[in-house]
């Protein structure tokens, strides 16, 4: 039976697992999800340095995986073994689950090697209880000039119930959203939704580069964000909920820009 391997590589190249590579290694075909995330130093050419035998590597970009994905059966068809590797987790935060029932109504089998995700990386270093996270949204750049406010109504959602809110920032033609972007698109929510949910005295934690060498976490109010010297993109924030449990607070205090 042919297998559709979904392979989660880690946020970088040191996080990823000898479970990921002996996967990749006996693979015939390996797509490399380049638009669900990205890396600070994972591409075709880390992975195939450490694959045991040499596999064709290709860039699959939204189209290939969700629409064209018709190639990708038609090779399991064929009898061959297809990874599909991605940056973090295959499952977290992709529509990949749609890929493993489709192969699955056809007779192959499949199988997911998780891989280090940034949703529980970001909810490591927060400092924050993990029981306390709500649902977690995108902030997605604007389209035909309109701002979509599920994130806001997400985040309203979380703190009536007390919780912390994980931000995804949108990637768009391979560009990543940066932590400011988001911001401003926030508070262009709260004045369109006018629900007093944001306020610019809020903390905030921003995670940067998250597994590179020069990764940061760092806390700071709402308004800090625009004097702030950020790295690089990728970038993810995470609202917490407006009351605190007094342990949360003094790791909010630890993670305070100096
Ligand atoms: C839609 S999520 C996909 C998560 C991925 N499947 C995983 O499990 O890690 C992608 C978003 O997470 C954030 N992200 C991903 N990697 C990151 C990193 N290393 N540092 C900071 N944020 C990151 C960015 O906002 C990026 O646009």
């Amino acid at each position: 039976m042919s297998l559709l391997k979904l392979i989660g590589l880690g946020l970088s190249s040191k996080f990823i697992t000898q479970k990921a590579i002996d996967e990749l290694s006996t693979s015939d075909f390996i797509y490399l999800d380049s638009y669900t995330s990205l890396s600070c130093d994972i591409n075709e050419e880390t992975v195939s340095t450490l694959l045991k035998k040499e596999v064709p590597i290709y860039r699959a970009n939204r189209t290939l995986l969700e629409n064209n994905f018709k190639n990708i059966l038609s090779l399991l068809d064929e009898g061959k073994n297809v990874a599909i590797a991605t940056i973090g987790d295959p499952m977290i935060a992709t529509t990949h689950s749609s890929l493993v029932s489709e192969v699955k109504n056809r007779g192959h089998g499949y199988i997911i090697v998780p891989g280090v995700s940034v949703h529980c990386y970001i909810i490591s270093k927060s400092l924050l209880s993990s029981y306390r996270f709500g649902k977690s949204v995108t902030i997605v750049y604007p389209f035909d000039n309109k701002v979509d406010t599920t994130p806001y109504k997400t985040l309203k959602e979380n703190q009536e119930r007390n919780l912390h809110t994980i931000f995804y920032l949108d990637i768009r033609d391979n560009t990543p959203m940066n932590a400011v972007e988001a911001i401003n698109l926030l508070i262009k929510m709260e004045e369109i939704e006018r629900k007093n949910v944001l306020s610019l005295d809020d903390p905030i934690i921003i995670g940067e580069r998250l597994g590179c060498e020069d990764e940061e976490v760092v806390a700071m109010k709402v308004h800090e964000v625009f004097d702030y010297k950020f790295k690089p993109q990728p970038h993810i924030i995470v609202y917490p909920s407006k009351s605190l449990h007094f342990m949360e607070l003094e790791g909010l205090k630890c993670l305070m820009k100096k």
